[in-house]
């Protein structure tokens, strides 16, 4: 099936990017919410990224931002979906939630449409169990900033089919982006390994052994990268790191995976890094 009109469902920080990136590789896009608030401002954010993304390029944009724009249709139900060649999926992180949007577009959408799962632990076999159509599934595991990160985890379900593979990477590569397919497990690749390393890193601050400006420098100045794993963990929100690391936990019955008390007593502070501002940096 070509693809020409993507569904994306959930319009919030991760939803709101996946819709740009579509529409900026000259998608049609119907972006649904539950909320007209978070789609009023995803459509806002929207507008301003594009304009400001253009003028960093320091290149003349392709298009004016307004004509992106306008190839974004909303909703704030899941009936648009029944328009859609291929859908993106980016609710709330909840598995109750995401089942019963599972369902109801198993219906409404036609038969052989790819649903890509945007999550971050949720099992990618699970969702397909809740559908007639596990192997049109799959994850599509997009990092913040969407449209400024340029690999995608694809995840492969039980039975998720090789078609369905190379459709979704066909598609991320009409996107700019390149899919790096794993298998399916908790965490899959990036989550099992980022979670373990702030978790640890955390530990260390705990322990005293360094503050956590000095572990983020070391990470930065030792090994080239960006940003060290706390500073990681304040952009991400630091309940984000306390659950994710609490599903690997119970997925895994591993202890290697218990969260450190040091990141627990912070989340119970409020201390959750940027979006508070505080955490283990000052924003
Ligand atoms: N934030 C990240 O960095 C990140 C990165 C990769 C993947 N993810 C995954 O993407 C998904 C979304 O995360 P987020 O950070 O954007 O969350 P978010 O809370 O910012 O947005 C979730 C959106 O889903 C909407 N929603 C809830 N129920 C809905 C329904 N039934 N129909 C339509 N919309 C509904 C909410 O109103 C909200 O706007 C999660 O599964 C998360 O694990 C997040």
């Amino acid at each position: 099936m070509s693809v020409r009109t993507v569904g994306v469902i959930g319009a919030g920080t991760i939803g709101r990017g996946v819709a740009q990136a579509f529409a900026k590789a000259s998608f049609d896009v119907v972006l649904v919410d539950v909320s007209q608030a978070q789609i009023d401002s995803a459509i806002s954010q929207i507008g301003r990224d594009l304009l400001v993304n253009g003028m960093l390029s320091g290149r003349a944009p392709s298009e004016p931002p307004e004509d992106v724009l306008a190839r974004i249709r909303t909703g704030t139900g899941l009936a648009p979906m029944a328009e859609a060649d291929f859908v993106v999926e980016n609710v709330t992180e909840d598995w109750d939630v995401k089942r019963e949007v599972y369902e109801e577009i198993d219906s409404l959408c036609r038969p052989g449409v790819v649903f890509g799962v945007n999550t971050s632990a949720v099992p990618i076999t699970r969702v397909g169990s809740v559908t007639g159509r596990a192997p049109q599934i799959l994850g599509l595991h997009f990092m913040n900033p969407v449209p400024l990160m340029d690999t995608v985890e694809v995840v492969q379900g039980h039975f998720t089919s090789e078609q369905t593979l190379d459709t979704a990477l066909g598609l991320l590569k009409d996107l700019g982006k390149e899919g790096i397919v794993v298998q399916d497990a908790p965490g899959f690749i990036t989550n099992r390994v980022l979670m373990l390393t702030i978790n640890e890193a955390i530990f260390c601050v705990q322990e005293g052994i360094a503050s956590a400006e000095d572990v983020d420098k070391m990470f930065r100045g030792c090994f080239g990268h960006k940003m060290g794993p706390l500073e990681t963990g304040d952009l991400i929100g630091l309940d984000t790191i306390l659950n994710s690391i609490t599903v690997l936990h119970d997925s895994f019955r591993d202890s290697k995976y218990r969260p450190a008390p040091l990141l627990q007593k912070m989340v119970d502070a409020g201390l959750l890094g940027r979006k508070s501002g505080q955490g283990f940096h000052t924003y």
